[in-house]
């Protein structure tokens, strides 16, 4: 559905109510995906925990982007929170979503009961990657960067074993609006969370994949070591996007998290 957040934009969300006392879980997407990435793993977790995926601004079926900062992002997701009554959440973020979640724990901590901060980092690349990057989708479109991406997004065996599941990503990259992907592109590129992670208070989980080479496990590991008690599990052979490659493997992981929370 649309939702009009708190904050006036629109933003495409599918939203299952917590029953009872159960937790609920936000999903904050990465760059050049919309919501479709959590289906396989929304459908592992317990029936009771409320569920709540939206598309980022200017991604799926989300508008608006230009301009923004991953502070504005978090702002978005505080919003959404808002918007469906949702007091305190486990904010479960996927590589730029992870950046949004950091934002959102170290701005709004009582709003956050707990993070899962699945491939990303303090700061993911360098301002000549996302340069450059944004140069390539000027010159040639988003079908440009297509094939790098799926390289960094899918571990080789997905690449190989998968084709019929693979093009179906790289379709929903390449319709990503090249204005909307280049602005959160920017974003991502001017965002720093070196400085300030230590503020994060709440029980936190990193995930790595071994074949991820935009937000390698030793950027991970560093996340980890930031944040006061956190932990951080690599999975093997796996790229940027476990979520969809080992949807099992990360479920699993969501579950230990959710339990430190609420023991
Ligand atoms: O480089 C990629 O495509 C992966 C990525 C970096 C930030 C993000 O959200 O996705």
């Amino acid at each position: 559905m649309q939702a009009v957040s708190r904050n006036g934009r629109i933003l495409n969300t599918a939203f299952r109510p917590a029953r009872g006392a159960a937790p609920v879980l936000v999903f904050s997407n990465s760059l050049g995906t919309d919501f479709r990435i959590w289906d396989d793993l929304l459908a592992r977790l317990p029936d009771d925990w409320g569920l709540l995926r939206y598309d980022t601004a200017g991604h799926g079926l989300s508008p608006g982007g230009p301009g923004m900062s991953i502070d504005d992002h978090g702002d978005d997701l505080v919003a959404l929170l808002d918007t469906y009554g949702i007091e305190k959440a486990v904010i479960v973020g996927l590589s730029v979503g992870g950046l949004i979640a950091q934002s959102v724990a170290i701005r709004h901590g009582e709003r956050v009961a707990g993070l899962v901060l699945s491939n990303t980092g303090m700061k993911i690349g360098t301002p000549e990657i996302w340069n450059g990057r944004a140069e390539a989708i000027r010159a040639g479109g988003m079908n440009a960067i297509g094939d790098a991406t799926m390289e960094r997004w899918f571990s080789r065996a997905f690449r190989e074993g998968r084709p019929a599941e693979l093009l179906r990503w790289r379709t929903m990259l390449v319709h990503t609006p090249a204005d909307s992907y280049i602005a959160l592109g920017s974003a991502i590129r001017d965002a720093d969370y070196r400085d300030r992670a230590g503020r994060i208070s709440v029980p936190t989980l990193c995930i790595a994949g071994s074949e991820d080479s935009a937000t390698p496990p030793e950027t991970l590991r560093a996340l980890a070591a930031a944040i006061p008690g956190a932990t951080c599990e690599e999975i093997v052979g796996v790229g940027h996007l476990p979520c969809i490659e080992v949807p099992d493997r990360v479920a699993d992981m969501v579950g230990t998290l959710v339990e430190r929370v609420t023991e």
